[in-house]
């Protein structure tokens, strides 16, 4: 990926030559070793995290960067009686021990109960710490997600945020580099989890291996940040190890002001550099993919993986006529664990439980989409629907616009902030069984809890489907 300055780089490219700290050296037989990376960021969450700081200890190391490290608690917490103890005992011990590791090295952390705690994905955005141009870790696949700054976001494994942790750097190797140019336009009531559930289903679940995708293009210009973090977040879906947009106009909009977001001169000079974080004219990509916005409509999956997804309006699919032998055999296997049957439309699926949330669809502009359906209207008869907000800053933006109250009214459960239902890490699951239309990223066999099944939609869709009781867009309802 290593280009010399000069030629046409990509922005992925840009990114990682402005943080190579030592470069990797060729040897005698021609093998080269990984470069030196510089990290900008390190976000911490109570999964991940307790072998990395027992390696530090052990070691008799500090943290090198605690000023540059911030941790949160999301995948645990219950999203009720957050001020009561934690009642299940793996998830007590892990939110305390992220408490005492932090307080012993020195790290920022935002408790249960605190007004910024949230899902470490949302409450970095939020606070101004992603910015353009930055190198962002987190032992957490879903760091995609601050991608959508034109940041290079990367999930890394346990024993890599160890050496974060006393290093402030990683050895990685160049990845490859894939454009995902979306033109045209999204029609109205089609959003940016249609377009990348429609990605994903296109390039395949391993379509994105070693890659890190550029989504451009005129449909893509015109996301609002929200939007592009879901694409991003989703981008490990596709097997990539990060997606990525250049940053403009929208995204120095959303980042002016915030907490961590520089400020006069530095504003002007940091603007000035992220103005810079573009692909240049000429600049190739190793895959380059063409979608046009403009043709979908609302997807859902029916399966249980993110690539097995298709339009709304579609039916089940045949196992007998996908023609890849092991693809059909995927399908026929996930029919069976969904319990569907071929040929079934999929407006016809009913749903007992719809979940709101996650750091794919846990933002504000989210939770507005589905109250826009909900004002007004009441969820099915025995329907569970549970709205999750991904940061407590995002529940108390909802509720002084009145949103909270809108859900609430339509005979949804109101919750405080985390992972909640995305995955079975906390007391928000689905029976065995349990069929539910999720605005979540992940739709694996068990995810939302054992024996559960997860159709993954838009807030548009999540909030219509909880009101017809079957997989439904805004624009099926009365
Ligand atoms: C628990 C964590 C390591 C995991 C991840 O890496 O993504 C989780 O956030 C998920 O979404 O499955
Ligand atoms: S919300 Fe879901 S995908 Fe995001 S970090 Fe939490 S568990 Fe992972």
């Amino acid at each position: 990926m290593t280009q010399s300055a000069g030629n046409p780089r990509t922005l992925a490219e840009k990114v990682w030559d402005d943080h190579v700290v030592v470069p990797g050296e060729t040897d005698a037989s021609g093998n080269t070793n990984p470069d030196l990376i510089y990290i900008d960021l390190h976000l911490v969450h109570e999964v991940t995290s307790p072998q990395a700081f027992d390696g530090l200890r052990v070691a008799g190391r500090e943290l090198r960067r605690p000023d540059l490290t911030i941790a949160t608690e999301d995948h645990n917490v219950p999203t009720v009686d957050i001020f009561s103890p934690i009642a299940d005992q793996v998830s007590a011990l892990q939110v305390e021990t992220l408490r005492r590791n932090c307080e012993e090295f020195g790290v920022r952390l935002y408790p249960m109960g605190d007004a910024e705690q949230g899902i470490v994905h949302v409450v970095g955005p939020q606070l101004g710490l992603t910015q353009p141009g930055m190198t962002v870790v987190c032992g957490d696949s879903h760091t995609s997600t601050h991608g959508a700054f034109g940041a290079l976001a990367m999930g890394i494994g346990t024993s890599e945020v160890e050496h974060v942790m006393a290093t402030q750097t990683l050895s990685l190797r160049p990845f490859k580099t894939m454009a995902i140019t979306v033109d045209g336009e999204l029609p109205d009531g089609v959003t940016s989890k249609d377009l990348i559930l429609a990605v994903i289903a296109e390039i395949g679940t391993g379509g994105g291996q070693g890659h890190v995708l550029e989504y451009r293009g005129a449909a893509i210009e015109k996301l609002s940040m929200e939007a592009r973090m879901t694409i991003c977040n989703m981008s490990i879906e596709a097997g990539a190890r990060a997606g990525m947009i250049a940053p403009d106009e929208i995204t120095y909009e959303f980042l002016k002001g915030r907490p961590h977001a520089p400020q006069g001169a530095d504003w002007d000079a940091a603007v000035e550099y992220w103005n810079s974080l573009r692909t240049d004219e000429g600049a190739e990509f190793d895959r380059e993919v063409h979608i046009n916005a403009s043709e979908l409509t609302p997807f859902v999956t029916w399966g249980t993986n993110p690539g097995q997804g298709l339009p709304l309006g579609a039916n089940v699919p045949d196992p007998a006529d996908i023609v890849d032998e092991t693809e059909s055999l995927a399908a026929a296997r996930a029919l069976e664990y969904m319990d569907l049957q071929p040929g079934m439309p999929l407006r016809e699926v009913k749903v007992d439980t719809v979940f709101v949330g996650s750091c794919t669809n846990g933002r504000i502009e989210d939770l507005r989409a589905v109250a826009d359906v909900l004002k007004g209207r009441k969820v099915a008869e025995g329907m569970r629907m549970l709205v999750v907000p991904g940061s407590m800053k995002v529940r108390a933006q909802a509720d002084a616009e009145g949103l909270g109250e809108i859900f609430e009214a339509a005979g949804a459960e109101w919750r405080m902030a985390g992972c909640s239902m995305c995955l079975g890490m906390n007391p928000d699951q689905l029976s065995p069984g349990e069929r539910c239309a999720s605005t979540s990223n992940r739709n694996f066999e068990g995810r939302q809890g054992k024996g559960g099944r997860t159709h993954l939609v838009s807030p548009a869709v999540a909030a219509a489907t909880a009101v017809r009781g079957t997989l439904a867009a805004p624009a099926d309802l009365d």
